[in-house]
């Protein structure tokens, strides 16, 4: 039965995935999801529900300007029709209709008729059946029209109806067949419609055949399947034969063999072929520890917890001692506060939790590792030195992770301070101030005198209430590491940022393969606390190793703790055996074409502003309805860590251009996985972005010359052909090797060897100075005095 998914549907109707499967699922059609698949006459009913109505005049000049050839739009020219609630303007039907719809069915019946499409029309019980046997076959034989998204239904000889409704009213022409439609619903159950693409006369089924098909066991109305499953698997749950699931993929276009693991979309969409629903088998992890999910009722207002971030110099370590110092001069019990990354501070009751390591590299670094701990971002820009790139990174960065941010205008004690000249800087990268409009909080501050501290701290707390950050402390803490060391006196530490729940002196945690039954808690002045509250950070002892900055914290039973790390010991065994599954380029359009990635990522690093502008720009352009270029980071300078950080946590790809990347972040994007690739020619990436957007992009190939051999002499040898005996007068000749053919330089024949003999013996490879006979595929002009020059394709890596 030919299929079409959703998604190829929606893009030959010029729809996103996810507005298809709303609109299939508005009307009925029971779809889950973009991959889920559909039956020729679902995409029928479908199109013809999405017809457009307008005439070309409608279609906006240049709304579409997508490379894409299944995007543009062309007229339509039917007749008007009425509209339908799921009409698009300015698209149009990608599948264009024979008949016209609005045409009586008498008359359409006539046309086709005339057309001597139609055939002879059996009934068979109550089944109006109708093919094209009798046909013109002229017209059985014209090539239809290929389009994207209906081929299945053209390639097929000939479209069969058997419909157990009692009325048909709707029917449509498909490659020169008919097909009858009854538009009811699509509902599994509902429809009561089947399409069939064999012409053939069905095959009466021998007696034997079908006492085994009796036999068997009935199909499963839903199986469990983890993440993957093997061929052989999935037909023991669905009660088939593997060969039958082997045949089901082929048809899918998915060579597997009976031992061959597929994925769960794949064996959803087998399943579904027999109208199985598959469920996703929970994994291990989660079966032993159930996400708590917290009622709104239980949600109390957590402090917020803050970074600061800036251009270095600027003051942000200062800024972040005078409001540590500050608060502890405010009299505070516990006297002198100790680093450990992270600290609290009391402002008229409320609290304020700052990490304590300054920096987009600690922000980023947690970001990749996939903790948002930061509420909010104070970014510090000093009054007399303006935006600089730093400022402008840590933009970038603050952007990708969505987070709110306060400007602290720093060192307003300075005389050359102007802050004015800050705030209009900062317009150009579109962060206006309130009092110009915009919608950014600017603090003037001096952490140097303190001049502006508490109002800044103030503008921390009404961002946060505004935020209304909230957390539920009556349950099992999580949180994350903030800092960690090996203590010499107290073992493995670490500084743990609760963000739920109440930590308890005594809980049992797990983290990354970690555990830790909690010794002891230190809070950030170096008191002895006995729990901590969200958003609090505390020193805790008592880990059996030292867990990893950025690492999630859970507290749990300590017979799960011991399970849990136990089956990440393993699943951490099995990655290492896995590649990365990082976006590079030349993976991009994999990815898009499942419609996992519709954005592509980019940072960017030149050597000159004007040049990462005009790259900027360009690529944005590139931007079609399907794919979108973001990029998310352009500046100056080499390509550092930080980079390689941000392009990480945003899986993102780095683009060099006229710069290297710094040996740090070289060796850290190899570890990540990340793509960085280093151009000199603008139209180069332009050429390679597009090219991975449309799936082109071919890996580099690069000429290895092997050698030369010079022919003496040449043999017809029986069913062979010309073989050429040979003198290796330079190099080698390697059995696997392409040729060319040379005759007074100038180049005859490019080939591959067909075969290389010493004497009688089949040989790898003749090196210099020895003779050989040596014959090309597909190649018996050869003459003595010719040369043959072997070289091999090397690959030549596309990134870095
Ligand atoms: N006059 C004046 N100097 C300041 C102020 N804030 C910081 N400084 C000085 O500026 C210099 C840099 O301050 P830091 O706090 O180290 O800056 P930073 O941004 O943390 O720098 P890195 O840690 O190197 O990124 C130091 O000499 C500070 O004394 C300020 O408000 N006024």
């Amino acid at each position: 039965m030919a299929k079409i998914r959703v998604h190829e549907l929606a893009k030959e109707l010029g729809l996103s995935s996810k507005e298809m499967v709303n609109i299939l699922q508005d009307m009925g059609i029971d779809v889950k999801n973009h991959m889920s698949t559909m039956e020729d006459s679902q995409v029928i009913w479908v199109k013809k529900q999405l017809k457009p109505v307008e005439d070309k005049t409608q279609i906006p000049e240049g709304e579409n300007n997508d490379v894409s050839v299944e995007n543009r739009i062309r007229p339509d020219d039917r007749p008007e029709q009425p509209h339908t609630s799921y009409e698009k303007k300015g698209k149009r039907d990608v599948f264009p209709s024979a008949s016209a719809p609005n045409v009586p069915l008498s008359a359409q019946e006539d046309n086709r008729e005339k057309s001597g499409v139609a055939g002879q029309n059996k009934q068979n019980n109550m089944k109006p059946k109708r093919d094209g046997k009798g046909n013109n076959m002229k017209e059985r034989n014209k090539k239809p029209e290929k389009r994207l998204g209906d081929r299945d239904l053209i390639k097929s000889d000939s479209v069969e109806i058997i419909d157990y409704s009692d009325k048909i009213v709707d029917e449509e022409k498909i490659g020169g067949k008919i097909v009858k439609i009854k538009p009811t619903k699509f509902k599994k159950d509902e429809t009561k419609v089947e399409v069939r693409k064999d012409y053939s006369r069905p095959q009466k089924k021998s007696k034997h055949k079908k006492k085994k098909e009796d036999d068997n066991k009935p199909t499963p109305e839903i199986i469990t399947i983890e993440d993957n499953i093997t061929v052989r698997e999935l037909a023991e749950k669905l009660n088939k034969t593997p060969a039958e699931i082997v045949k089901k993929l082929m048809e899918l276009g998915t060579m597997a063999s009976i031992n061959q693991v597929i994925d769960f979309d794949t064996a959803e969409i087998v399943a579904s072929l027999y109208e199985v629903k598959v469920q996703r088998e929970i994994p291990e992890e989660e079966k032993l520890l159930q996400e708590i999910v917290d009622d709104e009722s239980q949600l109390k207002p957590r402090p917020p917890v803050v970074t600061v971030m800036g251009h270095v110099d600027h003051g942000k370590t200062s800024l972040l001692d005078r409001i540590r110092k500050s608060n502890v001069a405010l009299g505070e019990a516990g006297g002198i506060t100790q680093h450990i990354g992270a600290y609290q501070v009391n402002i008229n009751d409320s609290k304020i939790t700052f990490i304590d390591t300054p920096g987009h590299e600690a922000f980023t670094a947690m970001r990749a590792r996939g903790a948002n701990v930061t509420d909010i971002v104070v970014l510090v820009v000093a009054a007399d030195d303006g935006v600089m790139p730093q400022t402008v990174e840590a933009i970038n960065h603050i952007r990708a992770a969505g987070v709110p941010f306060i400007v602290a205008v720093n060192k307003i004690d300075k005389p050359e301070a102007n802050p004015e000249r800050v705030m209009q800087q900062l317009t150009e990268y579109n962060i206006v101030p309130e009092e110009w409009g915009g919608d950014t909080i600017f603090v003037p501050v001096s952490a140097k005198t303190g001049q502006g501290i508490d109002n800044l701290l103030e503008m921390i707390l009404l961002v946060a209430e505004m935020q209304e950050l909230k957390a539920n402390p009556d349950r099992p803490a999580e949180g994350v590491v903030i800092e960690s060391k090996l203590d010499k006196g107290r073992g493995p530490v670490a500084t743990v940022l609760v963000q739920k729940g109440t930590l308890h002196v005594g809980d049992c945690l797990v983290c990354g393969s970690n555990m830790c039954k909690v010794r002891a808690m230190m809070d950030d002045k170096g008191r002895r606390v006995e729990k901590a509250l969200p958003s609090m950070p505390v020193e805790v002892m008592g880990w059996s190793d030292v867990p990893e900055a950025g690492g999630k914290v859970i507290a749990c039973d300590e017979k799960i703790a011991k399970q849990i790390v136990e089956l990440r010991l393993n699943e951490k065994k099995l990655e290492e055996q896995k590649k990365s599954s990082r976006v590079s380029l030349d993976e991009f359009f994999k990815h898009m074409q499942d419609a996992e990635v519709k954005e592509l990522n980019v940072i960017i690093k030149g050597d000159v502003q004007g040049s990462i502008e005009a790259l900027s720009q360009s690529l944005q352009r590139l931007s079609t309805d399907e794919v979108k270029v973001n990029v998310i980071h352009a500046a100056v300078g080499a390509i550092s860590e930080t980079d390689v950080m941000l392009a990480s946590a945003s899986n993102a790809i780095i683009i060099g251009f006229n710069v290297r990347p710094e040996s740090k972040a070289r060796k850290h994007a190899e570890e990540e996985g990340i793509d960085v690739r280093l151009y000199r020619v603008i139209y180069e990436v332009i050429d390679d972005v597009k090219k991975a957007m449309a799936g082109l992009l071919e890996p580099e190939y690069r000429e290895k010359y092997l050698g030369r051999a010079e022919v003496r002499a040449t043999f017809r040898v029986p069913n062979v052909g010309i073989v050429a005996g040979c003198y290796v007068v330079e190099g080698k000749i390697q059995r696997n090797a392409n040729v060319r053919v040379l005759r007074d330089g100038v180049v005859v024949y490019e080939g591959v060897i067909s075969s290389l003999k010493r004497f009688k013996d089949d040989v790898r490879e003749v090196a210099e100075n020895y003779e050989c006979g040596i014959g090309i595929k597909d190649f018996n002009d050869i003459k003595v005095n010719d040369i043959i020059e072997a070289y091999t394709l090397e690959e030549v890596p596309r990134q870095l």
